[in-house]
C-alpha cells in the first residue's frame, strides 16, 4: 500500500480576516476525497475569557491573508505538510514609549505590570526609535526647554552639594550615562533585530519569532489622567523604547491602571515640561517560530491523541518511538520536532521495529531532515563517532557507564567482551592500565578503533573482532590472563549465557601460578517479579556453580515490568579450574 501523506492547510473557504483561526487537516485529494478535520476544537481559538494568562494559540487573531497568497499556498501545498502561517497570532497590547536610556530602570520598576511573556522581551524596539545624534543636537539648539540629555557638563560649575547631585543623575542602572558602551561590554550579545522584529538564527535560515508594531497613540486618555499640561510625546529628543504592558491593560482606561504605572507617569510629567512618556497601542505578532513543540503538536494532532513530545537524542539525531496511532501523521510530527529543535537536531528518525539482530542495531526510518545517521556523541568529555545504521549506541546508559567506571582503578586491566564502538572501553582506558576491547560487529570494531584514536587513547586499547565466547577463551589462555582484573559483559539480552565460557579457563595450569581471579560485571534483562533472584539463578546455571557471591543492582526499567540488571562477582576458583564446558 502506498503511503498516505497528510497535509494541513487553512480552509480556503473559511473567512479569515481577524477571525479566530480554524485549522483543518486535509488528506490530499490525490489519495482520497475525504476531508478530515483532525484538528480538535481546542485548536480553533475562540474568544474565550477563561483562557489562562500568557500567550496561547487559542488566543489572539489570525492575520489577513491576501487572496493571491492563498492561491499560491494552495498550489505549493504538495511541498509542505502544513501551513506555518496558520500559527501566526496577533495580540493587541498597550505599551509605554520611554526614553531609551531610562528603559532598564523603568523595566525593573514596573516589572510586575509588564507583559512578562516567555521569549518576548518586555522592552521592544520599533523602526525609527533611534534618533541620530545630529538630529538630537538640532532639536536641542531649537529648544529653550531643559531636557535631561547629558546636561552636566554644559552647566556652570555648581557648588559641591549641587555638583554631587548632578553627578548622581548622570548614572543610571546601566552605569555612567556618558559611557554607555561600558555597560554593554558585560552584556551578552543581542540577537540581530530588524526594526521591531525578534529573530534567531536556526539552521542557516532566519527565523522570525515575533514582531512589535505601534498601531496608534493614546494621548487623550493620558491627558485626562495627568492634567492639561500633559502633551504626550509631541517631541522626542532622543532614542526611545517601548515597555510592553500587562496584556490585561489593553482595554483599560489609564485611570484604572495600577498605581505603580500612574506614579511613574505623573512623576515624569511633573519633572518635565514636555512629558517624556507616552502610552501607545501596539500589535504583537507571534509567528510559527515562537511557539514551542508541544504548542504546535497539540494544535495539529487530533484531540485526545498522546503528544509525542519526548525523544532520545544521539548527536544530531532525534530518535522517536511513535505509537501506531501516530503512523499516519509521522512526517508531520517529525517536521515539528525538527523545526523546534534546530540547530541541535538535524535528523528525525523513528525506530520502526524492536531490535532483533545480533549487532543490536535499530531499524530506523528517517522522517525529516538530512538522511545521515553518522553522528558524533560527546559523553563524559570523550567523543564517539557512531553510525546508527550499522552499530549500537544508547545514550541512556551514560550514567550506568559512569557507575561501573567508578569501581575501576589505575592498576586494573579490563576486558570488554561486547564493546560496541567503545563507550566503556575508551572511558575505562582513561583510568586503567590497559583495555582489551572486542565486538563481533566489524563496523563497531572499525568505529571503536577510530574512536580510540579520536580520543588519543589508542596506545592503551587493543581491539579484537570475534565472538565473545572465543574472545574470553583466547584472553584467558594467553599470558594476559593473570593481568586481567575486570571483565565487562554488556549484552543484556544474553550475556549471562556466555558465562559458561569461564568454566575451566585455568584448567590444567598450576593453581599457585593462577592465583588472580577477575571481577566479572554482567548485564541482563529480567521480567520476573523478583529480578534479583531471577538473574542470580541464570548466572548460577550458566556457571554450573551453586554458591556465587553476587552484588546485584537494578540499572533501569527498560519497559513496563522489565528490568536491566547488573551483577558483579569475583570468578570463583572452582569455576576457573572446573572441567571445560561442552559448548566450547
Ligand atoms: C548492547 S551492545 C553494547 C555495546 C557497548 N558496550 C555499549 O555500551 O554501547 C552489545 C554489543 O555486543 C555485540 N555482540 C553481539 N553478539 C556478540 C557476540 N556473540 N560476540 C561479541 N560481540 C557481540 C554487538 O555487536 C553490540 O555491539
Amino acid at each position: 500500500m502506498g503511503s498516505t501523506r497528510l497535509f494541513l492547510r487553512l480552509n480556503p473557504l473559511s473567512p479569515i480576516i481577524f477571525s479566530p483561526p480554524t485549522n483543518f487537516l486535509f488528506i490530499k485529494p490525490k489519495f482520497t476525497a475525504a476531508t478530515v478535520s483532525l484538528l480538535s476544537a481546542a485548536a480553533a481559538p475562540a474568544v474565550n475569557q477563561s483562557l489562562p494568562y500568557g500567550p496561547s494559540l487559542l488566543k489572539g487573531k489570525t492575520p489577513e491573508i491576501p487572496k493571491q497568497q492563498q492561491q499560491l499556498e494552495q498550489e505549493n501545498e504538495t511541498e509542505t505538510l502544513f501551513d506555518e502561517s496558520q500559527f501566526t497570532r496577533i495580540f493587541d497590547i498597550a505599551a509605554l514609549r520611554v526614553p531609551a536610556r531610562d528603559c532598564y530602570a523603568l523595566e525593573s520598576r514596573l516589572r510586575g505590570h509588564l507583559l512578562n511573556w516567555p521569549r518576548v522581551r518586555n522592552i521592544a524596539r520599533v523602526p525609527g526609535d533611534e534618533i541620530e545624534t545630529e538630529f538630537i543636537n538640532l532639536l536641542r539648539d531649537n529648544s529653550d526647554e531643559d531636557e535631561n540629555v547629558d546636561s552636566v557638563e554644559t552647566e556652570e560649575e555648581p557648588n559641591s552639594v549641587l555638583y554631587r547631585e548632578k553627578l548622581v543623575k548622570s548614572f543610571n542602572v546601566r552605569g555612567f550615562v556618558k559611557f554607555r558602551n561600558l555597560a554593554r561590554i558585560s552584556r551578552p550579545r543581542r540577537r540581530k533585530r530588524k526594526g521591531g522584529k525578534e529573530e534567531k538564527e536556526g539552521n542557516g535560515r532566519k527565523e522570525e519569532v515575533y514582531a512589535v508594531e505601534v498601531v496608534e497613540e493614546e494621548r487623550k486618555e493620558m491627558s485626562g489622567l495627568l492634567g492639561e499640561e500633559f502633551r504626550g510625546g509631541e517631541k522626542w529628543k532622543g532614542a526611545t523604547r517601548l515597555l510592553l504592558l500587562d496584556e490585561d491593560l489593553i482595554d483599560k482606561d489609564v485611570k484604572e491602571f495600577p498605581e505603580a504605572i500612574k506614579v511613574v507617569l505623573e512623576e515624569h510629567t511633573r519633572k518635565n515640561t514636555t512629558p517624556i512618556l507616552e502610552l501607545v497601542r501596539c500589535r504583537l505578532t507571534l509567528f510559527y517560530d515562537y511557539w514551542q513543540m508541544n504548542d504546535v503538536l497539540e494544535a495539529l494532532l487530533p484531540k485526545g491523541m498522546i503528544i509525542p513530545s519526548a525523544f532520545e537524542t544521539v548527536g544530531h539525531i532525534a530518535h522517536l518511538n511513535l505509537r501506531d496511532e501516530h503512523q499516519p501523521l509521522k512526517y508531520l510530527i517529525a517536521k515539528v520536532v525538527l523545526d523546534k529543535n534546530k540547530p541541535k537536531i538535524q535528523t528525525v528518525v523513528n525506530k520502526s521495529d524492536a531490535i532483533h539482530n545480533d549487532y543490536r542495531t535499530m531499524q530506523l526510518e528517517v522522517l525529516a531532515g538530512n538522511h545521515s545517521l553518522v553522528t558524533i556523541v560527546v559523553e563524559n568529555g570523550l567523543r564517539f563517532n557512531v553510525d546508527l545504521a550499522t552499530v549500537y549506541w544508547n545514550s541512556k546508559l551514560a550514567t550506568e557507564r559512569q557507575k561501573l567506571l567508578s569501581g575501576f582503578n589505575p592498576s586494573d586491566v579490563v576486558c570488554d567482551v561486547f564493546a560496541g564502538v567503545g563507550p566503556i572501553s575508551i572511558s575505562a582506558a582513561k583510568i586503567v592500565k590497559r583495555v582489551y576491547a572486542n565486538d563481533l560487529n566489524p563496523y563497531a570494531v572499525d568505529y571503536l578503533e577510530r574512536n580510540s584514536v579520536l580520543n588519543k587513547l589508542e596506545r592503551k586499547i587493543e581491539v579484537y573482532n570475534m565472538d565473545g565466547r572465543r574472545f574470553i577463551d583466547a584472553m584467558f589462555a594467553s599470558n594476559k590472563a593473570q593481568s586481567i582484573t575486570q571483565v565487562v559483559m554488556n549484552l543484556p539480552k544474553d550475556a549471562a549465557e556466555f558465562l559458561d565460557a569461564f568454566r575451566g579457563i585455568y584448567r590444567g595450569r598450576p593453581k599457585d601460578a593462577m592465583s588472580n581471579f577477575p571481577k566479572i560485571h554482567v548485564y541482563g534483562f529480567s521480567k520476573a517479579r523478583d529480578p534479583e533472584f531471577d538473574f542470580h539463578e541464570r548466572i548460577r546455571i550458566a556457571l554450573s556453580e551453586v554458591a556465587v557471591n553476587v552484588e546485584m543492582r537494578k540499572v533501569r526499567l527498560v519497559a513496563p515490568g522489565k528490568w536491566m540488571m547488573c551483577a558483579s562477582f569475583i570468578l570463583p576458583e572452582s569455576v576457573a579450574f572446573a572441567r571445560k564446558s561442552l559448548n566450547m
